[in-house]
């Protein structure tokens, strides 16, 4: 399965930021990381003037995060159609910065749902607290949340992020024998052909340790991601 190196910006980026792609292209270009996909989410305003330049220089470009329904009154929010009417092609769904400000699995769902239905590709992220790994519980709550969030679409593919909380801009990655034995299990429960990411403090250091795991896919980058040397010293880690 080729691997995916997602960044993920969150609420960093400027105007200038939108050629970031092609300079990602100029440290690292295009036919020397076809065995992998690259993709860049930035703040859904930066989308549309990113998706023409990222595309041609091979580079994905996804939102953060979308709504379940396609239009209405919902001020602030942006839908997966209009998402995928800027030419993205993927959708972070769930995030935990967004699950700690109240969003549900069923929320999770019903977004990674909407996602598919406008041809975007879920990045459906699932983890626990650092309270939860120590109670013996992060098992049993990855499982509920995938329970509770994958959408339930035929035939639609969909990727899941494993980002323990404890793990997210803290500088503690989870160790490789930890993202095994969660990326196993998440196996069992999402079958051979979904692709799935680790997420938390992945740096050039130690990405080559975790794309080592064999049930990893690909990452999902925060900080790391925001600088296009590092994200290119991670993406030739996979390569
Ligand atoms: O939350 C993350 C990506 O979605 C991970 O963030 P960091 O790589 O900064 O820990």
């Amino acid at each position: 399965m080729k691997m995916l190196i997602a960044a993920n910006w969150k609420m960093h980026g400027a105007m200038d930021w939108i050629k970031k792609p092609v300079h990602f292209d100029t440290v690292l270009p295009a036919k020397d990381r076809k065995a992998i996909d690259v993709l860049i989410c930035p703040p859904a305003l930066y989308l549309a003037a990113m998706v023409e330049p990222a595309m041609d220089n091979n580079v994905f470009i996804g939102a953060q995060d979308c709504h379940a329904a396609d239009e209405g009154a919902h001020t602030g929010d942006i839908s997966a159609k209009q998402i995928a009417e800027t030419g993205a092609r993927y959708v972070i769904n769930g995030h935990s910065e967004r699950r700690a400000n109240g969003e549900t699995d069923a929320n999770v769902k019903a977004k990674a749902e909407a996602a598919l239905r406008h041809a975007l590709t879920p990045i459906i992220c699932v983890g626990e607290t650092l309270d939860q790994r120590e109670s013996g519980e992060a098992q049993a709550v990855v499982a509920k949340q995938l329970s509770g969030s994958l959408p339930e679409v035929e035939g639609k593919s969909f990727v899941v992020a494993y980002e323990p909380v404890w793990a997210i801009g803290t500088g503690k990655t989870a160790t490789p024998s930890d993202i095994a034995d969660m990326h196993n299990f998440i196996r069992t429960i999402v079958g051979p052909d979904t692709r799935i990411l680790y997420g938390g403090s992945v740096k050039p250091a130690n990405a080559a340790a975790i794309f080592a795991v064999e049930t990893v896919n690909g990452a999902l980058i925060g900080g790391a991601g925001l600088d296009m040397y590092s994200l290119a010293d991670i993406a030739q880690a996979a390569l």
